[in-house]
C-alpha cells in the first residue's frame, strides 16, 4: 500500500473538560488527492487534523498513514512523511531567527549543512518570506508569520500536506501566491479553510463536517450547490457561486 494513503477509522476524540469533538469519523484519502475539510467554527476540523500526526491521540478509532499506524512508536516517521501547518503559526515558530525556524527540521533529518542551507533559501522564497531570514519570528506580522510556518513544514519535503487554514490572515498576493504553491504541490494534500473560493479552486473533494461527524463528502461544486446541506452546515457557497446581485447568473 502506498505510505501516501491517510485512513481515518471510527475516530473519536473527547478533549479532557468532556467536549466531544470527533463522535466517529471515517475516511481514506489516496495518493495525489487534494481534499479540504469544511464546516462551521467548533465543528472538528482542527481537532481532525491534529490527529493525521500524532499531535492529538483518539479517544477511540484509529489513524493510518499507508501501513503505518499513527502510534507513539511510530511518530518520527509518520511526522517524517506527514508535514503539518498549524492554525496558529505561533505554535510553530520557537527559534531565534526566521532561518533557524526553517532550518530545525532539515536537521533533525541530518542532512549536511549545504543541503539545509539550500532548503532554507528555497522554501522561504517559495513563500516569498526570503528577506525575512534574519528576523525573530516574534516581530513578523500575523501573515509573515503564516508564510513562514508554511516554510517550515516546505523545506521537510513531506509526501503529505496537512495545513490548518493556510491562507487566514494572508494579503490578497500572499494569498494567491500560496495556491500557486499548492496547485504546484503534487502530493497529498489536506487542508481546512473558510476560504471556499480557493477550496473551489484547489480540491477535488470536499469533507463537510458538522459537530463531530462526517456530513458529506464529495466534489466541491456538487457539494457548494447543495442549499439544505450547507445551511444545515452552517455555510454558505463560495462568492463566485453566489451569482451576481443584479443580473442573478451565477459562475
Ligand atoms: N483543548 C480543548 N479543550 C476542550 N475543548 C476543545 C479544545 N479544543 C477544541 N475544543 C472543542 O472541540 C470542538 C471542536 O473544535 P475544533 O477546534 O476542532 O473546531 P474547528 O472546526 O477547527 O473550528 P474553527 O473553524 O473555529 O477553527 C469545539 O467544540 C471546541 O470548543
Amino acid at each position: 500500500m502506498s505510505h501516501h494513503i491517510v485512513e481515518v477509522r471510527d475516530l473519536r476524540h473527547s478533549y479532557p473538560d468532556g467536549t466531544e469533538a470527533l463522535r466517529g469519523i471515517s475516511f481514506t484519502i489516496h495518493h495525489g488527492e487534494s481534499v479540504a475539510v469544511i464546516g462551521a467554527n467548533g465543528a472538528g476540523k482542527s481537532t481532525l487534523l491534529l490527529h493525521l500526526n500524532g499531535y492529538l491521540t483518539p479517544t477511540d478509532g484509529n489513524v493510518r498513514i499507508g501501513d503505518t499506524p499513527v502510534i507513539k512508536g511510530t511518530l518520527p516517521e509518520v511526522r517524517r512523511t506527514v508535514g503539518m501547518v498549524f492554525q496558529d503559526p505561533d505554535d510553530q515558530l520557537f527559534m531565534p531567527t526566521v532561518a533557524d525556524d526553517v532550518a530545525f527540521g532539515p536537521l533533525n533529518l541530518g542532512l549536511p549543512a549545504g543541503e539545509v542551507e539550500r532548503r532554507v533559501t528555497d522554501s522561504l522564497a517559495l513563500v516569498g518570506a526570503g528577506h525575512l531570514r534574519e528576523k525573530p519570528p516574534y516581530r513578523l506580522s500575523g501573515g509573515e508569520k503564516k508564510r513562514v510556518a508554511i516554510a517550515t513544514v516546505l523545506s521537510m519535503s513531506p509526501d503529505i500536506l496537512v495545513m490548518d487554514e493556510p491562507t487566514a490572515g494572508l494579503d490578497p498576493f500572499a494569498r494567491r501566491q500560496l495556491m500557486g504553491l499548492l496547485r504546484e504541490f503534487r502530493h497529498t494534500k489536506i487542508f481546512t479553510s473558510h476560504d471556499l473560493d480557493m477550496v473551489l479552486e484547489l480540491c477535488e473533494r470536499v469533507i463537510v463536517l458538522r459537530e463531530g461527524v462526517v456530513a458529506a463528502d464529495g466534489p466541491p461544486r456538487e457539494i457548494f450547490r447543495n442549499a439544505g446541506l450547507l445551511s444545515s452546515c452552517r455555510l454558505e457557497p463560495p462568492l463566485s457561486m453566489q451569482g451576481c446581485p443584479i443580473c442573478r447568473s451565477s459562475g
